[in-house]
């Protein structure tokens, strides 16, 4: 593995690690909770020093806003303060009057670091902000080995490379959720909540909205886990041949209670709605059990999908790339091992 690191002189490396740190963390929130990632994105912060000072911004309108704050400001040990932006122009997450609330908090609280988790919220608005803020992002992080010293994945995770960053502040961090898992939120959660504060919006004014306007929120609604969160995860390729031959990966997938994935291939071919998809394009996933139908293995997928605690895969091609990452693999027919799983698992109690 392709290890790049350009070092810098010790005395910086020592005058870096004295300075007190202050991390910002920008979190996402649905139904009057913040997201796993976003608590993933605060277990990050927790690395970059031991003298950290963590805030979190949360933004929206309304009820489900402040029960997100509440939910927010006791979820996790490690956040000392809650920054809750409560504004119409901010009731959806776009990314332009985001990058402009995370300027104005930035201004005013001169973080030295701002980390959110590496999902479409983060990957929209971190940029935007980072470009307000003249600075420039480092992305994907998988590793904090320092406060200014990360890993991350180059050429499709087929290379790590450690990055020192030597800008001005803020450094601004996206995270893969998946290298920061978090101890289910019932052991995190502490008895005494973090203080909640409204952001200042008197400045905040209508051109902060920008060009973009929300329309509509089209999500699938399933009963199945979270890709993204899922311990199980069953994905199928192109050789299902067609989407009603996917729907026994769908029933493999509710006998498991795990989550759905596909290849580009399958979302391509209109097996599945391209959320599914896993891969350089698609999304990350780092499960306790990853098992692949009829999946070649390309480098693509693969870098969405190689940090799967155990992988199983079946081809009926024994030279397959998947077998390469693969725990336990099977050269068969799909055809013909799936309806013999469906038939000899037990039902899901
Ligand atoms: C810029 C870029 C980004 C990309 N991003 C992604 C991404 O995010 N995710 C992604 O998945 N791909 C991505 N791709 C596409 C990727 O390169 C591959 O084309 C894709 O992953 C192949 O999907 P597949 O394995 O389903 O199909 P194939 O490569 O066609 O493989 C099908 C496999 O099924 C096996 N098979 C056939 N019949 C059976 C059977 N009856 N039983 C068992 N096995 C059988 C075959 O032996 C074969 O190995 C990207 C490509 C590019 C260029």
């Amino acid at each position: 593995m392709l290890r790049a690191f350009r070092d810098r002189s010790i005395t910086s490396r020592v005058a870096s690690n004295y300075r007190l740190l202050s991390t910002l963390v920008l979190a996402e929130h649905e139904g009057g909770s913040i997201n796993a990632p976003s608590v993933s994105a605060v277990e990050a912060a927790k690395s970059l020093s031991d003298d950290n000072s963590v805030s979190i911004l949360l933004a929206g309108s309304g009820p489900s806003l402040r029960e997100a704050a509440e939910h927010a400001a006791s979820c996790h040990p490690y956040i000392s303060q809650v920054l809750m932006a409560d504004s119409d122009k901010l009731t959806y997450p776009l990314a332009e009057p985001w990058a402009r609330l995370v300027h104005l908090v930035q201004q005013r609280g001169s973080y030295s670091h701002i980390v959110t988790a590496s999902g479409s919220f983060g990957k929209n608005i971190l940029p935007r902000a980072a470009a307000l803020l003249d600075v420039s992002p480092i992305t994907d992080v998988i590793e904090i080995s320092g406060s200014h010293k990360f890993v991350r994945p180059i050429y499709a995770g087929n290379a790590l490379c450690t990055v020192r960053y030597t800008g001005s502040d803020p450094c601004m961090l996206s995270i893969r959720s998946t290298s920061f898992p978090v101890a289910p939120i019932s052991d995190n959660a502490r008895s005494d909540a973090a203080p909640i504060s409204q952001v200042d919006l008197s400045t905040f004014g209508e051109d902060a909205i920008g060009k973009s306007r929300y329309i509509k929120l089209s999500s699938q609604n399933s009963e199945r886990p979270d890709l993204g969160n899922a311990r199980v995860v069953i994905t199928g390729g192109r050789a299902l041949k067609s989407a009603e031959n996917f729907k026994m990966i769908e029933k493999l997938a509710e006998k498991l209670g795990a989550a759905v994935g596909a290849t580009r291939a399958a979302v391509d071919a209109g097996f599945v709605p391209n959320d599914l998809q896993v891969g350089q394009t698609g999304k990350i996933v780092a499960p306790e059990l990853y098992m692949a139908f009829g999946v070649s293995g390309a480098i693509q997928h693969l870098a969405g999908m190689r940090d799967s605690k155990v992988i199983v895969a079946v081809n009926k091609d024994a030279d397959a790339p998947i077998f390469q990452v693969a725990d336990y693999g099977l050269v068969g027919d799909l055809f013909e091992v799936i309806p013999e799983l469906l038939e000899k698992l037990p039902e899901k109690k």
